[in-house]
């Protein structure tokens, strides 16, 4: 047994699970059935489960981030895939309440006849056999008693269940830095180096990036430094083309178009591969920008606020309200990462929105795609960009006309005198 895996057993009774079903997300914790207390109060989860369903759950129990990261998502695909079709699994996690880093991902497994659950049983068993990081429980329903009884393997341990409270932050946020959000470049180039014997395409990645010297503060840029955030197709390609034209200006774009032909590698890894390859982004992009500013004024097609706004918004899958506070030290500005003199953020009618992404009739990413399906995740991400603290950020109703848009855009930046 790894160390990881024991000290995730000697915190066990600790540990509060949370599963995510049906748009819903169910906290519970464990007894001691010995004592007799608890696992009366039944979940309403498990109230729902059919009679002679079997349920699972799996935790990655790796202590190397990476590890546990590149595990937790390739066990989707193997799931989906391996396991019987009627056989629902559903996100889970475990944290401790409030302490830092403690969270594990996982999955809920329900296997709701018989035959399911034999086949789900005996694949689980081949997986553990081949010594993958898991920690497997088997939930049963204790015959005439409303009761459910985890059930942990390999230990043999049974504990008998009860609801538990909400916590008080979403649990994502105790893992979020330096596993969604990276505040300084060496916390990105580590996860890249960590990963370049595995992803042959973090080593070409790393190249490119600039030496530790080059990441020193500069002198206050000689011209203005502007960036144009939004969520996809609120207009920022055209407005960040028409400033370049009306102020002569230098454009650039994060992810800078040196990373193009990775994206699509990275965009498929799991959150802490991929958030880092769009924070190493912004500081080649920085790079870029100091080689301009002492010649022209610079517009920016998206910068931090993309980075961290996506990442906080997907990881804390929520309501709006389960976002970090305003306030919060995970809407900081890396402290080694440039300051633009200003953010404008292109804000869009979701109708509208929607109407231009027809109009423009280009395919979309998964995680467009999402903001379509999902009202709630577009939302979020819109809070979090409005919270991230750092540079002045001007929300610009977007809705008029392209030359309108433009016109506004250019007044705000001759009255705060940014130019
Ligand atoms: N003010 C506007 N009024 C009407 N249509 C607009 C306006 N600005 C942009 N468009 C159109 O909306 C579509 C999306 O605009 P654009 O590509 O500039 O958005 P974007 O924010 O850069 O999108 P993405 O982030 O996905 O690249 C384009 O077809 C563009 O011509
Ligand atoms: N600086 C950036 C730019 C982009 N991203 C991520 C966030 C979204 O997943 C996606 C949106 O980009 P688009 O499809 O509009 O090119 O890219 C980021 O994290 N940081």
């Amino acid at each position: 047994m790894s160390r990881r895996t024991m000290a995730l057993l000697s915190q066990w009774t600790s540990r509060v699970f949370s599963v995510d079903m049906d748009g819903e997300t169910v906290y519970f914790k464990i007894h001691d059935t010995q004592t007799g207390k608890g696992g009366k109060e039944v979940l309403r989860m498990f109230g729902n489960i059919q009679k002679g369903a079997s349920c699972y759950s799996l935790l990655v129990s790796s202590g190397e981030k990476i590890h546990s990261a590149r595990f937790h998502w390739k066990l989707k695909d193997k799931l989906s895939t391996a396991l019987p079709p009627q056989c629902r699994f559903s996100p889970m996690c475990s944290f401790l309440p409030g302490v830092r880093d403690s969270l594990v991902h996982g999955y809920f497994l329900q296997a709701p006849s018989s035959d399911s659950s034999a086949t789900t049983e005996r694949l689980l068993r081949q997986w553990l056999r081949l010594d993958d990081p898991l920690l497997v429980c088997s939930y049963l329903h204790e015959e005439n008693t409303p009761r459910w009884i985890q059930h942990l393997w390999n230990t043999e341990q049974n504990h008998g269940i009860v609801p538990s409270e909400a916590p008080e932050s979403h649990p994502a946020t105790l893992n979020l830095i330096n596993s969604d959000v990276f505040y300084s470049f060496q916390a990105a180039r580590d996860v890249l180096q960590k990963c370049a014997d595995i992803i042959p395409e973090a080593a070409s990645v790393l190249e490119l990036l600039p030496c530790d010297g080059d990441m020193e503060a500069r002198s206050k840029p000689d011209f203005p430094i502007i960036v144009l955030e939004g969520l996809d197709a609120t207009g920022k390609t055209t407005l960040t083309e028409s400033l370049r034209d009306a102020l002569g200006a230098t454009l650039l774009r994060s992810p800078p178009p040196c990373l193009s032909p990775w994206r699509a590698r990275f965009d498929q890894e799991p959150p802490i591969l991929r958030r880092a390859f769009y924070a190493l982004g912004n500081y080649i992009t920085a790079q870029q920008i100091y080689s301009q500013t002492s010649k022209t004024p610079v517009i920016i097609d998206r910068f931090w606020h993309s980075t961290a706004a996506y990442a906080i918004a997907t990881a804390v899958n929520g309501p709006v309200c389960d976002l970090p506070a305003e306030g919060s030290e995970l809407y900081r500005w890396p402290s080694d990462l440039l300051q633009p003199s200003v953010v404008f953020l292109l804000t869009l009618d979701p109708e509208e929105r929607k109407r231009r992404l027809k109009d423009r009739g280009q395919g979309e990413t998964k995680e467009e795609h999402e903001l379509d399906l999902n009202q709630v995740f577009r939302l979020r991400v819109e809070e979090a960009y409005k919270r991230i603290s750092g540079p002045t950020c001007i929300s610009v109703d977007a809705s008029s006309s392209a030359e309108q848009v433009l016109r506004q855009v250019l007044l705000l930046i001759k009255a705060k005198r940014y130019l």
